[in-house]
């Protein structure tokens, strides 16, 4: 494999926006930001082992899901993706052809968003792959949906089901079987292809207040994340929680993929309740599955409760963490 023969494959023959000085090419990207707009920018970072494991995941399959998780950081302010970098660390093992069909599969993704990638590195490994993806996103002046929006009495929402990219996980680490073929598909595709949900952090974007956050280390660790930046506890209810309606047949302890999972990149925001409707209406009209699971309660202290039949539980910020498997 040759460094420069590959970046000369993956550079882009047209690019959608104009705006672009310089892309790949030199020894940074150049390009005019609108007027009127802010700036998104977020990084994130998957490596073989921890994110994914190459021996379930194709080049593709990890591609896909490096560019997919960053849209949704993008999503979860409420912006417009545009722009990407990608940095990947090579193995030894990888041939050119799978860095090809991970290329190939982040342009696929782009290009649903008309995204375009401006740059990025290429090094070798003497341990895992890495692949580090940089999106760049905008934004109207102002209209960033902040972890800190939320209010006293806003309604809690979140988009699509919950808990299932966390079943499709354990049917790849073999820690669960079913008989039922289509289902370990439905949630394998969950976890190896989420969906970014670009289009309702646009509406939200529209909307006054509106705080986001996406679900990538679970439902319970991003509320807290929500409640901790805007001063205010929050409440929410099992029965009112999106799953799929196959998720309990698997596990009885489903309530543990729906609450600490992660990785269903779904958006979990608030919004006032007097923009409820409205909001409501125009996602289930643009299509986008939008449920109300509970309210902010009060400021001052961040707390979330879960509300499970009579029983009140504190939701504790657990989910995926780096450095603390407690699971
Ligand atoms: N090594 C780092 N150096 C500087 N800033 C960092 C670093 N790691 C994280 N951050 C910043 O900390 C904040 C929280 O990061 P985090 O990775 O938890 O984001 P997230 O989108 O909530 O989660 P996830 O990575 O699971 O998608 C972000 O503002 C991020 O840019
Ligand atoms: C092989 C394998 N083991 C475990 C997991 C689960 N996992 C890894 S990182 C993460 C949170 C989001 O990551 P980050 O905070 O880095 O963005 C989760 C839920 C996986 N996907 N693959
Ligand atoms: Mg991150
Ligand atoms: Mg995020
Ligand atoms: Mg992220």
């Amino acid at each position: 494999m040759d460094e420069f023969e590959l970046i000369h494959r993956i550079t882009p023959r047209s690019l959608f926006h104009r705006e672009i000085e310089i892309g790949i090419g030199d020894d940074a990207a150049v390009y005019e930001s609108k007027k009127g707009y802010q700036e998104i920018v977020c990084v994130d970072t998957m490596v073989d082992g921890v994110h994914f494991l190459s021996s379930h995941s194709t080049p593709a399959d990890i591609g896909y899901k490096a560019l997919a998780v960053n849209i949704s950081d993008i999503a979860a302010m409420g912006g417009i993706p545009k722009f990407y970098l990608v940095s990947i660390a090579v193995p030894s093992g990888w041939r050119e052809t799978d860095i090809e069909a991970m290329y190939e599969e982040m342009n696929k993704l782009a290009k649903l968003y008309q995204m375009d990638v401006i740059g990025g590195d290429t090094v070798s490994t003497h341990g895992q792959m890495v692949i580090t993806v940089t999106v760049i996103g905008e934004v109207e002046k102002g209209k960033a949906c902040l972890r800190s929006h939320a209010r006293p009495g806003d309604i809690v929402f979140v988009t699509g089901e919950l808990g299932s990219s966390a079943a499709g996980l354990s049917f790849l680490l073999g820690e669960q079987s079913a008989e039922d073929d289509r289902l370990v598909e439905h949630f394998i595709e969950r976890h190896k292809r989420p969906v970014p949900r670009v289009k309702a952090g646009l509406i939200c974007s529209r909307y006054q207040s509106v705080a986001l956050n996406d679900i990538s280390d679970g439902l319970a660790s991003e509320l807290n994340e929500i409640a901790e930046a805007s001063r205010v506890s929050i409440d929410i209810y099992q029965d009112l929680i999106p799953r799929s309606s196959d998720l309990h047949k698997l596990r009885s302890e489903w309530e543990e993929w729906v609450l600490f999972g992660g990785e269903d990149f779904e958006l979990v925001g608030t919004i006032s309740s007097d923009q409820w409707e409205r909001f409501d209406q125009e996602c289930t009209s643009c299509g986008v599955p939008v449920y109300k699971i509970g309210r902010v309660s009060r400021s001052g202290e961040a707390n979330v409760f879960y509300y499970r039949g009579q029983d009140r539980i504190l939701l504790e910020k657990k989910g995926y963490n780096h450095f603390r498997q407690d699971r």
